[in-house]
């Protein structure tokens, strides 16, 4: 049944813990499928690693996180790359190619502080660490009495700069910390209603070089279609409005059956401008309801929105 393995597959993956258990788990499913390849995991530092005092969206944005990853691929120095998905660009870079997504962890976003329970009870004045403009739109929204201060680097950094008493309170993606065994950090979970997660978030993906057909067919048990089919449409929405340009962007896709909700949000960075909707539709034509999505969120002055954001990004 199965493609007939190589003797040797190479994973290439980001060097962080997150990275690191994320390629693990691929290498053990993919032991799991094909006993007799031995698998290895290559180990590498990124920019988007490297730069940690400015905000991504400054610096290039996510293409920072997978660059090196590609460029071992190209020299054949890896088979495959595990990424998170939501630190994939919407357009993947000519010859590359996407296997498998991922069945999805918890998509939501945390609370985590060592002092308070909640975003509701966080005083006037609290700083509140993020470096993610949706984030930060969302919480402004909210709560425009909370400070929000840039939080970068990996899990372990930004849960020790709120340890160190940095932030009162930090919001990170459920999905790092429960993989990395971190769950009772959690304070409470934001749902979508009230902040929807960013494209692709909780989901894995692993990115190979085009036309390595033999890979595909390898990777494709992987493969989780439900999931495929919700992150298809949430990248749909961040692709209408400009890929990996820097805006407040969410996008939330669940499936039931052949069915598929919706929903997602573009804001200004102060979060006083939101234009949010929802859709339903098929689940097999993810592309087909971002783009109606989309389009809803046009009528709502979502151009007008991008234009402030970019208006302010050259300010
Ligand atoms: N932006 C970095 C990033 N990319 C993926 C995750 C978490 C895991 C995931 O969403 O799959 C994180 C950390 C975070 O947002 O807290």
């Amino acid at each position: 049944m199965n493609a007939s393995p190589p003797s040797k597959l190479v994973i290439a993956s980001r060097e962080s813990r997150l990275a690191m258990w994320q390629a693990e788990h691929v290498r053990a499913r993919l032991a799991a499928l094909y006993p007799q390849c031995s698998i290895e995991i290559l180990g590498m530092t990124t920019q988007g690693d490297r730069i940690l005092d400015r905000a991504l969206s400054k610096v290039g944005g996510k293409g920072l996180f997978v660059k090196e990853l590609e460029v071992a691929m190209t020299e054949r120095r890896a088979d495959l790359a595990v990424h998170s998905l939501k630190d994939v660009p919407m357009e993947l870079p000519e010859g590359f190619a996407l296997a498998a997504v991922l069945e999805r962890e918890d998509p939501r976003d945390a609370f985590v502080s060592n002092d308070y329970a909640s975003l509701d009870d966080l005083p006037e004045g609290a700083v509140v660490g993020t470096s993610s403009l949706r984030r930060q739109a969302l919480i402004a929204a909210r709560y425009p009495g909370l400070v929000i201060r840039p939080l970068r680097g990996n899990l372990d950094t930004r849960l020790g700069k709120l340890d160190r008493g940095e932030y009162a309170a930090i919001i990170l993606a459920a999905a790092g910390l429960k993989r990395l065994g971190l769950p009772q950090r959690i304070r409470g979970f934001i749902e979508p209603e009230q902040s929807l997660p960013a494209p692709g978030q909780g989901a894995m993906a692993i990115e190979i070089l085009d036309g390595r057909d033999d890979l595909m067919a390898l990777l494709a048990p992987l493969n989780h279609a439900a999931t495929e089919q919700a992150v298809r449409a949430e990248r749909t929405v961040s692709r209408v409005f400009g890929g990996s340009c820097q805006i407040p962007l969410a996008a939330f896709a669940s499936v039931d059956g052949d069915a598929m909700r919706l929903r997602a949000m573009v804001a200004t960075p102060d979060g006083k401008r939101i234009a949010q909707g929802e859709a339903s539709g098929p689940a097999l034509e993810p592309e087909a309801l971002g783009t109606r999505i989309a389009e809803a969120l046009k009528s709502q002055g979502a151009d007008a929105i991008l234009a402030a954001c970019k208006a302010m990004d050259a300010g």
